[in-house]
């Protein structure tokens, strides 16, 4: 399949708002794909990898710049002028191959397997020089492409594609073109994609084995599951009565940690994030916990990962860190014994979702009764830099008489935790659905976690810091961010440099003291109340959002979405 095939459907794409039509064009590329399926998959999105998989390029945008420089011999001051005019560096390389004066190579034909593969490839490349490889393989591309390959090339590389299609639309156009697109087929699709993570395995297992191929994709280990999440309990007793099965409701402490799904495969050990994200080698102690107490020869866990203060750890009533601090240990890459000793942890495991088989579709009493089974003691231990492994404890209570559940809630607060879960002991195990099944009681109004898309320089002491961050969340439907409001407080100014180091390296365009950034960061924001408004195109404001903490453990999709914020404003 050639480039130029691929880049009528990314016109088709940016021409449409209408989600249906972009289902129809995504669908059309698929059937007409063939061997380029797995790779059509993640790039009509402008991506290169699934999402499990957190390899990046390592392209900035002035490598990129001088990548388009190098192969088209266009002149510089030329190229950035109509880059800082449109903002896309993508239209500036589209310019620079049509007006840069070098011979286009025209007996070369873009393929997409050549720029899948070969912007891939910029991923590999490390140690000295890496930067000027990358550069030579991204002039290759450019070399041989026409203006309009050469516009979309680069906005791949960068990662600014933003054709507005979302997960949604990827299972909706499998189904369309491989089953027959009504509601069971998506289903199929969905729940297929919700155990593999995988869109590339999910289309060819759709095109080659149809509906009962797709039915008989189960997890595997090794490869992380979406995490089920919760739904808000307004109150305990609402709580209780939305997450009863036959008058009874199972109850546990809501830690206020790190979600964590633990695969153990024979003596192998893996930690994954809620983002998908392999942490295992940021947690030697806690590999060494599992391998003491697991005997399950195969499983997998999902469970919180809570750091605790050093001197409280080995106690009976242990003071929990706070997130910040927790996540400094994700971000570790060198002297992780040391850290794992500053900020020991603990792992509450509170589900099992395999255990040699398939445990998704058991009911959650069922699936613990399974996950006590796995263990043979679960002592926690702390000397030798072993981590500590619990149980969740969990109880189950009836709606009627729901004093244990209170006793429980405030107990968990008391010890610094962040309050209750409540959970139907009949629930299937749902990987990435809010259902109300699984439900959270805290006590204050939620905070959100939105993405930081534009930042602007402060006025007066803070001159040299980026002070006011404009936040966004997540439209799901269209795979867009949607601003939400402006931060300006709540940071120390140790923070607010490390964000603006963070945030100077993700820019991409600059307006004066304003810069646009690459959407990475996402930060945890409480705020007073939601108001609606036409200042922002998500149609809302917060209120006085002030900063909390930046959530290392989520992307830009994991942030909160126009949806929760629309159903926050209805409940407020
Ligand atoms: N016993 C428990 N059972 C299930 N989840 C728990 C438990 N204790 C803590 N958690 C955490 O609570 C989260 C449930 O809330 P939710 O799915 O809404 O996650 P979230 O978006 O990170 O919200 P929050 O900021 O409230 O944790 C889980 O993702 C998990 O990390």
């Amino acid at each position: 399949m050639e480039h130029t095939a691929l880049v009528d459907v990314y016109d088709r794409l940016s021409s449409t708002s209408s989600n249906n039509e972009k289902r129809d064009v995504v669908a059309e590329a698929f059937a007409e794909s063939d061997a380029h399926l797995w790779r059509l998959v993640v790039l009509v999105r402008g991506r290169l990898f699934p999402a499990h998989d957190r390899r990046e390029l390592g392209v900035s945008s002035r490598l990129t710049l001088e990548a388009v420089l190098t192969a088209t011999g266009a002149p510089e001051d030329e190229v950035r002028e109509r880059w800082r005019q449109t903002g896309d560096l993508g239209d500036a390389a589209a310019w620079a191959v049509e007006n840069g004066g070098q011979q286009t190579l025209f007996s070369e034909t873009l393929t997409v397997g050549r720029v899948h593969d070969g912007l891939r490839e910029l991923a590999d490349f490390e140690g000295d020089g890496s930067q000027g490889r990358r550069v030579d393989a991204l002039a290759g591309l450019v070399s041989v492409a026409t203006p309009d390959e050469a516009r979309y090339v680069v906005r791949t590389a960068l990662g600014h594609m933003r054709v507005g299609v979302g997960e949604g639309t990827i299972r909706d156009a499998i189904a369309v073109a491989f089953l027959d697109g009504g509601d069971d087929a998506v289903s199929a699709v969905e729940r297929a994609y919700q155990v593999t993570n995988d869109f590339a395995v999910v289309a060819e297992t759709a095109r080659d084995g149809g509906r009962d191929a797709l039915a008989e994709l189960d997890v595997e280990l090794f490869r992380p599951i979406q995490s089920m999440l919760a739904e808000k309990a307004e109150s305990l007793a609402e709580g209780l009565a939305d997450a009863a099965a036959d008058g009874r409701v199972r109850y546990e402490y809501k830690y206020d940690g790190i979600r964590i799904q633990v695969h153990v495969g024979g003596d192998d050990v893996r930690l994954f994030t809620r983002r998908l994200e392999d942490v295992t080698a940021q947690f030697p102690d806690v590999v060494r916990a599992m391998e003491r107490g697991v005997t399950a020869e195969n499983a997998i866990f999902d469970g919180e990962l809570v750091g605790y203060t050093p001197e409280t750890i080995a106690g009976d009533d242990r003071t929990p860190v706070v997130f910040q601090e927790l996540s400094r240990r994700v971000k570790r890459e060198s002297d992780v014994e040391a850290t794992s000793r500053e900020i020991p942890v603990v792992v509450h495991l509170f589900d099992c979702l395999y255990d040699g088989e398939t445990l998704l579709d058991d009911p959650a009493a069922e699936r613990y009764e399974r996950l006590v089974a796995a263990f043979d003691s679960v002592e926690p231990e702390f000397d030798d830099g072993v981590a500590g492994l619990e149980l969740a404890t969990t109880a189950t209570v009836s709606p009627d008489d729901p004093d244990p559940a209170a006793a429980l809630y405030e107990e968990a607060l008391e010890r610094g935790h962040e309050g209750l879960m409540l959970k139907n002991p009949d629930a299937t195990y749902q990987p990435g659905r809010r259902v109300g099944r699984l439900l959270k009681l805290k006590p204050t109004m939620e905070p959100l976690d939105v993405v930081v898309v534009r930042a602007k320089y402060s006025e007066g002491r803070r001159s040299e810091l980026l002070g006011r961050l404009y936040l966004a969340c997540y439209d799901a439907q269209s795979d867009e961010l949607r601003e939400v409001g402006r931060l300006s407080t709540g940071y120390t100014d140790d923070e607010l440099r490390a964000l603006t180091d963070r945030l100077e390296s993700l820019a991409t365009t600059r307006d004066g003291r304003l810069v646009e950034v690459d959407p990475e960061v996402v930060l945890e924001v409480e705020y007073e109340e939601i108001q609606s408004s036409t200042e922002y195109d998500s149609g809302y404001a917060l209120r006085f959002p002030r900063f909390l903490g930046v959530r290392e453990d989520l992307g830009p999709a994991d942030a909160d979405t126009l949806e929760r914020v629309d159903s926050l404003f209805d409940a407020q």
